[in-house]
């Protein structure tokens, strides 16, 4: 009986939380480290059909980076990253593309149908909402060529917001089209997520890592900083404590937050429910991003 009543007592405590979140988009950027785990994978989609169920909106995001690399390996490509970017000659976007856009991105979709959930994947072939344009990077030497690799210039909201309202969560895969040149781009998943997230003013912005969140010792646990402010971030970053992946999530982050989605946290996807406990409870589990 004292069991069932604590289960009673969780579902009180979750319920200001729900009437909050009710009707406001939060979006999750699943990475590719999380997607490599198939029981994460799962339960982190379990988490998201539960939202949608008490009436939030999520929408989802993905990466693949390292499926993209397993196939670029497979069909003797090797894969070159400049600066945190997959350098993405033709045949390279052709993988991406698949990897991505395909596979990965109807896999999400049929797992959320699998679980009892409603889910749309938006992509080349059913409705693209990401557009953009192709970046370069400067350096010392001169500006750096990526090949097809853009960033997000515009996000078709109406189409996102459209599925939501009906009860269906977007799955969106981090490429876009140029609309002058009709170009495919291969788009970063961190910078992707916090585009959309800004796009549709979501409440929240949940990147869901392999990692427990920013740590002052990448490789000690122990060592998570709970709330990160533009000074601190900056500061690890030129010291060389944020680094590789971790640099254009806190980057992109920082930016959206002067651009007003309200919360973003990076929490660690392998730990299961960390979703629901970081949205339903006051446990703060990973790092806030904050001012
Ligand atoms: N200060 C740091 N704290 C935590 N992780 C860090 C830090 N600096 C670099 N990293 C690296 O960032 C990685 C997460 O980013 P990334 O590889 O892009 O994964 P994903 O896109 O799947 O979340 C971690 O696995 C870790 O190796
Ligand atoms: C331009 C660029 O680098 N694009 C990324 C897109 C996927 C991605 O970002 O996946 P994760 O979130 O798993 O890292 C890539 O090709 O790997």
């Amino acid at each position: 009986m004292e069991e069932a009543i604590q289960k009673a007592d969780v579902l009180i405590e979750a319920l200001g939380w729900i009437r909050r979140f009710r009707d406001k988009i939060t979006v999750i950027k699943l990475g590719g480290s999380v997607m490599e785990n198939p029981d994460a994978l799962r339960h982190v989609l379990i988490d998201i059909v539960f939202m949608e169920t008490v009436g939030m909106w999520p929408v989802v995001v993905h990466g693949g980076g390292a499926a993209i690399s397993r196939a670029m390996e497979a069909a003797k490509i090797e894969p070159r990253f400049i600066h945190g970017r997959r350098y993405t000659d033709d045949a390279t976007l052709k993988i991406v593309e698949e990897v991505l856009a395909g596979q990965i991105n109807e896999d999400i979709a049929q797992k959320i149908e699998e679980i009892g959930g409603r889910a749309m994947n938006l992509n080349f072939k059913t409705t693209n909402v990401l557009f953009g344009e192709k970046i370069q990077l400067d350096s010392p030497e001169g500006p750096l060529d990526l090949g097809n690799v853009g960033h997000v210039t515009r996000v078709d909201r109406t189409t996102i917001e459209n599925l939501c309202y009906a009860g269906q969560v977007p799955i969106i895969p981090s490429m876009a089209i140029d609309e002058a040149t009709g170009q495919k781009l291969n788009v970063n998943a961190d910078t992707a997520a916090n585009a959309v997230a800004e796009a549709l003013g979501a409440e929240k912005l949940v990147f869901l890592s392999d990692v427990n969140g920013v740590r002052t010792d990448k490789n000690d646990p122990s060592t998570l900083v709970h709330s990160l402010n533009g000074e601190k971030a900056r500061a690890m970053m030129t010291d060389g404590r944020i680094e590789s992946g971790m640099i254009p999530k806190v980057e992109a982050c920082l930016q959206t937050l002067d651009r007003g989605v309200k919360k973003i946290h990076i929490i660690d996807g392998r730990l299961r429910h960390s979703l629901l406990l970081e949205i339903y409870t006051n446990m703060g589990v990973g790092t806030e991003i904050v001012h």
